[in-house]
């Protein structure tokens, strides 16, 4: 055969594929939208109601979803070995993410516009990792094999089209994602201008990006360090965008060899680090009528001290805000000093901390016994951020006490599905 072998045949689709969009953004009238999207996703019908009958009706011989993963990626990667080298040494992070992202797409099959909006964030983020149009044939290609493989003699053709439909919908909202972001960087260089440890495994980073990094306090994203290549963690930027380009970071380490581990442990200020695109919703409206609930738990502060920093610039007659800060010891309250000393001048803001340990499955918590204790909070607007557990309690108890779920404002940052569709799960 003629064709260039191994890596330089994978080098030369995707440069094909990025001359072939260069062409596309350069012919009258721009880049494509999303319906004339070129390769695997090309005029997809989406996943209708007996593809999603027959896909949930047969959900048994594909999961759990792990085990699907596992022959996915050996198949890629003995197809492609080129494409191993985009990953990350330890693909454990990785598999697990995966196996979240098909629960996302399987468990909201419902809500297409939901799923769309979420892959279309994805494509947009997936940017950072050089994932280009031919790389999702090549998925799809892989994934075909292991749920054949997985599903053994009760697959079928038209099992494997509803799969494929699905499939597409989602690499379509990718590439219309990843589209409407070519005027954006992929990530940004930052370097390490302060490295702060707080706790023995809490640091608090302030990085300067070499270009303008646009986001919103409140927002989060995805920082990789060189000593992991490819393996990006999401982390909420602490301050409000600065004039300076500094953005600050909280890194709590969950435990060894992570990028956590190597940002709290083995970082120090000169380091580069590179960051991914902005997202989340947690962020103030334009109208700010209303008194706000901030509930912080632990490193969870972060994208509320940003928002904090963000309403002192904003004040003119604005709201009264009451922060419930969880934290597991006094000595745990790692910014506790900033946060006295700024509570302290703005009359505005009354910071109640709330200390202990997360509670047994099931047991009652200090957090939300204080919420029940003080709490006429149903005319709040608030936010919540901190352990998924934290978050999804603190929700339940707002509900309860009468705050409406359009007025509670969280991401699912840490371990829910979502955030994992929203890594680099690809
Ligand atoms: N670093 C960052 O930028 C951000 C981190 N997060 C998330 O925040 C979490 C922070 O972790 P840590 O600092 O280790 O916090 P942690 O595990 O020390 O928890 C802090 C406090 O929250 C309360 N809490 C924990 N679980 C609870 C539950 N199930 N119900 C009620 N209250 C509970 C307890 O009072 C605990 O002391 C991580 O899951 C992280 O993903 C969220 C947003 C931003």
């Amino acid at each position: 055969m003629n064709t260039p072998k191994g890596n330089d045949y994978y080098a030369l689709l995707a440069r094909h594929d990025a001359m072939r969009l260069r062409r596309q953004l350069l012919a009258p009238g721009g880049p494509p939208g999303p319906a004339d999207s070129a390769g695997p996703a090309q005029a997809t019908p989406y996943c209708d109601e007996t593809d999603r009958r027959l896909i949930l009706g047969h959900l048994d011989l594909v999961t759990p979803f792990e085990e699907l993963i596992t022959p996915l990626y050996e198949v890629m990667f003995r197809r492609h070995p080129y494409l191993r080298s985009m990953f990350p040494e330890s693909m454990a992070f990785q598999r697990a993410h995966l196996a979240k992202m098909f629960q996302y797409l399987t468990d909201n099959l419902e809500r297409p516009e939901d799923v769309v909006a979420t892959f279309t964030r994805l494509g947009r983020d997936h940017r950072k990792l050089g994932v280009r149009r031919a790389h999702y044939a090549t998925f799809e290609d892989a994934l075909r094999e292991a749920l054949r493989l997985r599903a053994g003699r009760r697959w079928s053709v038209e099992l494997e089209r509803a799969w494929l439909r699905m499939l597409r919908s989602a690499v379509d909202a990718m590439v219309a994602g990843a589209d409407a972001a070519l005027t954006e960087p992929p990530y940004w260089h930052a370097t390490v201008v302060r490295h702060d440890l707080r706790r023995p495994d809490l640091a608090v980073l302030r990085v300067r990006t070499h270009e303008p990094y646009p986001y919103r306090a409140g927002q989060y994203g995805a920082l990789e360090s060189p000593l992991l290549p490819h393996a990006w963690r999401q982390y909420s930027m602490a301050c409000a965008p600065r004039a300076d380009g500094i953005v600050e970071f909280h890194v709590r380490r969950t435990g060894p060899d992570g990028v956590s581990e190597a940002l709290v442990d083995r970082t120090r200020a000169g380091d580069t680090l590179r960051l991914g695109p902005a997202t989340g919703t947690m962020t103030l409206g334009d109208e700010l009528s209303r008194d706000l609930l901030l509930v912080a738990g632990g490193s969870g502060l972060a994208p509320v001290k940003a928002l904090l920093d963000e309403l002192t610039s904003r004040r003119v007659g604005g709201p009264r805000v009451q922060l419930l800060l969880a934290a597991r010891d006094r000595g745990d309250l790692y910014d506790g000093e900033w946060l006295a000393d700024f509570e302290r001048r703005r009359p505005w803001l009354t910071v109640l901390p709330v200390l202990g340990d997360a509670p047994p499955p099931g047991g009652r918590s200090p957090l939300t016994d204080t919420l029940v204790r003080h709490g006429a909070w149903a005319d709040r607007l608030a936010y919540v951020s901190g352990p998924a557990g934290m978050v999804e309690a603190t929700v339940r108890a707002l509900r309860e006490l009468g705050v409406p779920a359009a007025r509670i404002h969280h991401d699912p940052l840490g371990s829910s599905p979502v955030s994992s569709v929203s890594a680099a799960s690809w």
